[in-house]
């Protein structure tokens, strides 16, 4: 395990990475993150007692550093620290459509680069976080990627090619399940329920499915089709959902979300 970790960039996934490895069992004082505001330093400092710094002390003090800086930030990160950057430090970016190619080429030297693309359920320690190896990366580097997510929730090695494809999928997926609840709340108002027994009733739905998803070990068609009376109620909803055609329209979608992550990478500069 490294033993100094820097997280530069503490916004959302930064931070929700930081509260996973605090949970973990990592000392505060084995962990340094950077921010732009000095409000946000301070309650990160106040609720994990961590240290804030530069990012160029994170960058030549730690042993692995984490980026989490927003893709359109990430230029503009790698060309401050790239000077003090030793071709030995792992770093591991988190960001959406950013190639280790494109790390690397701006820190210059065979640096070992790892891509993840997370998501927030880290902060439950349910994450999905899938990982890829850049030119210079090498097994004790993914194995070390590994350890750092693995307390999170579930790591998964796949091939960079499919990285776009998996930030769309499971990267932006946890919007897609509370969007549904949305509208199917606004469905149980539509039928006059109160607000807060129709989102009662909607994440009870949504928990039990996931596990029943989870722990069976069965298809989700199965467990569908469990619920699909022969003539009863959820044939007739799914019979409107089919005719709105929500199934092709979460194709198109995760299509959509997939070419936005390549933008994001190939309009970076
Ligand atoms: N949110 C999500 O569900 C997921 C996000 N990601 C990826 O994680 C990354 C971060 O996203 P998210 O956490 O949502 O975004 P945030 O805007 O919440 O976090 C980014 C943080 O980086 C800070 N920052 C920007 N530039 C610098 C800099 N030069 N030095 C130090 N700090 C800097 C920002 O400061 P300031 O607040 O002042 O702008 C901000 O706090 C993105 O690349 C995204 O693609 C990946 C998976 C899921
Ligand atoms: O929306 C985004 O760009 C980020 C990347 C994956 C999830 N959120």
């Amino acid at each position: 395990m490294p033993r100094m970790i820097a997280i530069l960039g503490t916004g959302k996934m930064g931070e929700a990475l930081l509260s996973g490895l605090v949970r973990a069992g990592r000392a505060a004082d084995q962990i340094m993150v950077t921010t732009r505001r000095p409000d946000r330093a301070k309650a990160l400092t106040e609720t994990y007692g961590v240290r804030v710094v530069t990012n160029l002390e994170a960058a030549e003090q730690a042993d692995a550093l984490i980026l989490a800086v927003k893709p359109q930030d990430m230029g503009t990160l790698l060309r401050e620290i790239a000077p003090v950057v030793p071709s030995d430090k792992l770093v591991i970016s988190v960001a959406a459509g950013i190639t280790t190619d494109f790390v690397q080429a701006r820190l210059g030297g065979p640096i070992p680069v790892v891509r993840v693309m997370s998501n927030t359920p880290v902060l439950v320690d349910e994450a999905m976080s899938v990982i890829s190896a850049g030119a210079h990366a090498k097994e004790e580097h993914l194995k070390l990627t590994e350890d750092l997510l693995q307390p999170v929730g579930k790591v998964l090695r796949i091939p960079e090619s499919q990285q776009d494809g998996a930030t769309a999928l499971s990267g932006s997926g946890p919007a897609y399940f509370f969007y549904l609840v949305e509208a199917m709340v606004d469905a149980g108002i539509l039928l006059g329920m109160p607000r807060a027994a129709a989102l009662d009733m909607v994440k009870q739905s949504i928990v039990g499915a996931a596990i029943m998803l989870r722990d069976s070990g069965e298809h989700p068609v199965i467990l569908r089709e469990a619920v699909t009376s022969p003539g009863g109620t959820t044939i007739a909803a799914i019979a409107e959902l089919e005719r709105h055609r929500v199934r092709a329209a979460f194709l198109d979608a995760i299509e959509a979300a997939r070419d936005r992550s390549r933008e994001l990478g190939g309009t970076n500069k």
